[in-house]
Order: C-alpha cells, then sequence, then structure tokens
C-alpha cells in the first residue's frame, strides 16, 4: 500500500549529503511500520514524501501503486495524516470540524449519526462531539484526525510524532486506536521518538539515522528492553 523506491531527497544548499538517501520499504495493508531515530534522520522528510509536500530528488513514494509527485491528488485521496498537532477550527464543534473536512475531502456527505458514530469510534465522548474544538485537550484532536480518516475511508495512515506531549494514558489510549485501524487493514506509517509506543504499535519498527534505514526489526522479534538497548547502541556517540 505505501512503497518507497530508491526515494531520495536532497535539500537545496544542502550539498553534503542528502535527507533521505535511497529508501526501500514496503507497507502492506493491516501492517504498522513505525520510524524511529534521531533529530534530523529523515523520518519527516519521509513522510513529507509520500504526501507530497515536498518533491523527491529520484526514487518514488507510492501509495497504493499511485506516484504522490506524479498523480499527487490521486495518492493523497488514498492517504490520511496526522500530524503532531492537529489543525482545527477552534470555533467550531468536533462534530462541525469533522462534517467540514469530510465534505471539503469530496465524499458522500454523512449525516449526524454517522458523523458520530464515526467520532464514537475514534474514542471521542459524545458530549465533547458538541463542544468547541477551542477547548479540546491535544488527544481530543487527535481523536477528531482519526475520525476524518475513518470517515475518508483513508486506505493509508501517515502519523508524524502523534502522541508528542500526550500524557501516558492518552498516548495509550492513541495507541490502542492505531492498533484497530491497523488491524481493519490500514497502511500505517508512523514517525516516532517513543521506543515504547514504537513497541506497542509498530509490526515492524525501523530505525533511521542520516537518511539511511540502517535496522529493521519484527516487533515479535525484540522486546521493548532490547529495543532500547539497539537503539541506544546503535546512536551512543554518534551524530544524526
Ligand atoms: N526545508 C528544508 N530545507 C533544508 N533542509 C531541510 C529541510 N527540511 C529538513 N531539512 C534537513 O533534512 C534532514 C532531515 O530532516 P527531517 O526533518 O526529515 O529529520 P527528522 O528525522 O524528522 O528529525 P526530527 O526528529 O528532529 O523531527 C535534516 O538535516 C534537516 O536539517
Amino acid at each position: 500500500m505505501l512503497e518507497a523506491r530508491e526515494l531520495t531527497k536532497r535539500y537545496e544548499g544542502k550539498a553534503d549529503r542528502p535527507a533521505l538517501d535511497r529508501l526501500n520499504l514496503h507497507i502492506p495493508g493491516g501492517e504498522a511500520f513505525c520510524l524511529l531515530g534521531p533529530n534530523g534522520a529523515g523520518k519527516t522528510t519521509t513522510v513529507n514524501l509520500f504526501l507530497n509536500f515536498i518533491a523527491p530528488t529520484s526514487g518514488q513514494a507510492l501509495v497504493g501503486g499511485v506516484d504522490s509527485a506524479r498523480e499527487p491528488l490521486e495518492a493523497r485521496r488514498r492517504l490520511a495524516y496526522i500530524p503532531e498537532t492537529v489543525m482545527l477550527y477552534g470555533a467550531l464543534s468536533g462534530l462541525e470540524n469533522l462534517e467540514y473536512f469530510t465534505e471539503i475531502s469530496g465524499g458522500r456527505r454523512l449525516v449526524r449519526a454517522e458523523l458520530l458514530a464515526l467520532l464514537g469510534e475514534a474514542g471521542l465522548a459524545e458530549e465533547a462531539a458538541f463542544r468547541r474544538v477551542s477547548g479540546y485537550s491535544k488527544g481530543m484532536r487527535q481523536k477528531v484526525g482519526v475520525a476524518v480518516a475513518l470517515a475518508r475511508r483513508a486506505q493509508a495512515l501517515l502519523l508524524d510524532e502523534p502522541t508528542s506531549g500526550l500524557d501516558p494514558l492518552a498516548a495509550n489510549e492513541f495507541a490502542a486506536l492505531v492498533e484497530k485501524l491497523r488491524k481493519q487493514g490500514m497502511a500505517i506509517l508512523m514517525v516516532t521518538h517513543d521506543l515504547f509506543l514504537a513497541k506497542q504499535c509498530g509490526t515492524r519498527i525501523g530505525v533511521m539515522q542520516a537518511g539511511r534505514l540502517v535496522s529493521v526489526f519484527g516487533a515479535d522479534d525484540v522486546d521493548h528492553l532490547g529495543l532500547e538497548r539497539a537503539y541506544l547502541e546503535q546512536f551512543r556517540g554518534a551524530a544524526a
């Protein structure tokens, strides 16, 4: 579903090394790939290439076989994106935001009961759905973001540090939600600095360093402590 083929990004004026260097990666539906790595390793660059926020220098970012750079709208239709902070209209309720974002994405117009059911599926309490988003916590905003992804029937989900700043309970709830989406068949690429979250959500865990994917673990092949040890050994004394 999500595939990177020799995907490379070199930012202008940065001749020393590419931000992303020939990444090859395939994430089928039902799999969650968690991308770890130090600051500047190339994780967000990877996500931004799938979203066509930036153009690749060479190689391809494919979504369901569609090249994000060549057919951005077609690729984008299959994707949902949850950044660190989900941008919503503060003056509107969660329900109204969901209605608005579903409509502008060109999907079928959903009736109120369907919208409420989606917010419920994303874990937002019904009474909260009618309140202004300006009073929402970060975790509640993330849930509206997930409801938008559900409404759009996205086949792939990109997440960039979605739990940073969430308290442990909210982060745990979010991880359970991601797992549910994965089990429903979504392909998930999640960037995180949280090794615990990566272990909790990922079916595979990749570690990036200086634009390269340097190691990949199967989630069943490593426990949390083993992952932490491998990560620290990789980077102790090394710069990204
Ligand atoms: N717009 C840009 N122009 C120039 N260089 C950039 C730009 N965006 C990112 N870079 C560089 O590309 C490299 C990879 O950055 P990227 O944001 O992908 O790293 P990251 O792994 O997501 O880091 P972090 O964990 O800090 O979010 C870094 O060297 C960064 O300075």
